[in-house]
């Protein structure tokens, strides 16, 4: 974590205070939740929905916060206290960490996309780290404050940080890459994440390729190929950066070959080498995020030979793919994190080839943030449930109505449940679970379909 005097912070973000007596003292990390503090710390209060962290400062400090951020606009700053005067809080906490980062010899990933960034920030960090000492984007801190956060939680000795790029509008991704400034990129595919505020999935790739932006000039660039809208842009492409791609086809430069479906991941061979990977999480779309953080290891010089010990141990950020046990012996598979329909076919796709199992049950709540098309997505999204491979759709939510409705055209009646509320859905779907039954739930995180798992366990 940044370790620098009040001083240097000054300079750092190009400030002119007056800091004496405290000029020489000396802060270790940031946070910007005085309940969190740990001794030494710098404070950086904001203002939010419920209240105004400037409220907190003097708390802060009591509890062992070397030192605080005051926005000059809050009135009656705690002058006897250790304090920076700054005219935004947010902004020097960016700039802040734009000059730790310009200050580290060290090596940056990037990685985009609307769906995979966590799992994959996972996988390359796993694949790394069997090299290199790496630190990583904990949990889902991706957005503008959450980055900045990442990067000056760095070490001076790290070698290796792995950021997930996150954006709901364009320019975001602009602003993180142009302050992270990555030497490898990755793009992991185009879905529909955020299609409300983003217009359409040209308006998503178009947001998500700004990621090249920041990279450095003699960096690597790593996307889904079999997506025609990032393909399009990088056939006429005219940097200087190695552009590299993955996916399903034999069109790119990494692909799987004998794929095999486990109850618990997937084994598989990559055209490029003779190793036999195993991945324990489930779903081809993760043996595709997985190929991306590939690509990337390898230009980093790690070996497949090394990769296939690194694939073996990844486990991901909770709510992905994370296989639990339910009071009636059923397997449960939360992927309760977040949902989009991209995100959710592939879910079902998993459930519809997972081997073992004598009844297969989805449970799916609404997909936020897509739209005006919002209700044909969702209908869709039922139509396309295969009747052989799933026995049972439990739907949660004024959209889950939508994906019911879809589902009843291919499903007999009697195999589709939609409900408003979780409790009458849980008790009617213990109803049909045993030990020969596995249950795939997923909705977007708003609909906080967990709820459901803890239910069932
Ligand atoms: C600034 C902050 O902390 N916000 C979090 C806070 O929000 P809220 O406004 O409710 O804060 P409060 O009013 O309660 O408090 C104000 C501040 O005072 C501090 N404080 C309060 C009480 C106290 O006793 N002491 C205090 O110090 C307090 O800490 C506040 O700083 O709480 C919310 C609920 O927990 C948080 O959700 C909110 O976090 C915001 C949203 C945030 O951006 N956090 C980042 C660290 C982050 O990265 N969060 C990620 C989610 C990021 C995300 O959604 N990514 C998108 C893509 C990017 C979209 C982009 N357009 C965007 O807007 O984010 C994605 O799809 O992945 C995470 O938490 O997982
Ligand atoms: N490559 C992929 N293609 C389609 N769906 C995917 C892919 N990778 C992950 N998913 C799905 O997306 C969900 C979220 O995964 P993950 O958290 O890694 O993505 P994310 O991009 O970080 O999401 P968010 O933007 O919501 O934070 C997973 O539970 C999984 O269902
Ligand atoms: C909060 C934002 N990053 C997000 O995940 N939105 C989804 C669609 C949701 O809120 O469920």
């Amino acid at each position: 974590m940044i370790k620098r005097t009040l001083n240097d912070i000054a300079e750092m973000i190009q400030i002119e205070n007056d800091l004496s007596p405290y000029g020489k003292k000396e802060i270790q990390g940031v946070s910007i939740n005085s309940r969190e503090i740990t001794p030494g710390q710098l404070f950086i209060p904001f203002k939010g929905e419920r209240t105004d962290g400037h409220q907190y400062v003097s708390d802060a400090i009591e509890k062992g916060a070397a030192a605080a951020f005051w926005q000059e606009d809050v009135p009656n700053p705690p002058t006897h206290l250790p304090i920076i005067i700054v005219k935004d809080t947010l902004t020097a906490l960016q700039e802040l960490a734009r000059a730790y980062r310009n200050q580290l010899s060290i090596k940056v990933v990037g990685i985009t996309g609307s769906n995979g960034k966590t799992t994959t920030k996972d996988m390359m960090a796993n694949l790394l780290a069997l090299k290199y000492k790496v630190q990583k984007t904990e949990g889902n801190y991706n957005n503008h404050i959450g980055l900045p956060l990442t990067i000056l939680a760095l070490e001076e000795r790290t070698e290796v940080a792995v950021l997930e790029m996150g954006m709901s509008g364009k320019g975001e991704i602009d602003f993180l890459t142009k302050l992270a400034r990555p030497d490898a990129t990755i793009i992991t595919n185009i879905g529909e994440s955020h299609l409300q505020d983003l217009g359409s999935r040209e308006g998503i790739a178009e947001a998500k390729l700004e990621i090249i932006n920041g990279l450095k000039s003699d960096g690597l660039m790593v996307y889904m190929g079999d997506e025609p809208l990032l393909r399009n842009y990088f056939d006429s492409y005219e940097g200087q950066a190695t552009v590299k791609t993955f996916g399903r086809t034999e069109q790119n430069d990494l692909y799987p070959v004998n794929i095999q479906q486990l109850d618990n991941g997937s084994k598989f061979q990559v055209n490029a080498s003779e190793v036999e990977f195993t991945l324990p999480i489930l779903g081809m779309h993760n043996v595709l995020n997985a190929l991306s953080a590939m690509i990337v290891a390898q230009h980093f010089n790690v070996s497949f030979a090394e990769m296939e010990a690194g694939l073996v141990k990844v486990r991901l950020t909770n709510m992905r793919m994370e296989i639990l046990q339910g009071q009636n012996g059923e397997k449960i598979i939360n992927d309760a994190y977040n949902a989009s329909p991209t995100s959710t076919q592939a879910s079902i796709e998993l459930l519809a080839n997972l081997p073992g199992y004598k009844k297969k049950i989805l449970v799916l709540g609404d997909m936020l943030e897509l739209g005006a098309d919002e209700e044909r997505f969702h209908e869709e999204i039922g139509l396309s449930i295969c009747a052989e491979n799933i026995d049972a759709v439990f739907t949660y939510g004024r959209l889950g109505h939508l994906i019911a409705k879809g589902a009843k055209e291919v499903l007999s009646e009697d195999r589709v449940f939609a409900f408003d509320e979780k409790a009458p859905l849980i008790e009617e779907l213990k109803k049909h679970v045993n030990d020969e039954t596995i249950v795939l739930v997923k909705a977007s995180r708003g609909m906080k379909l967990e709820e459901v798992v803890e239910g069932l366990q």
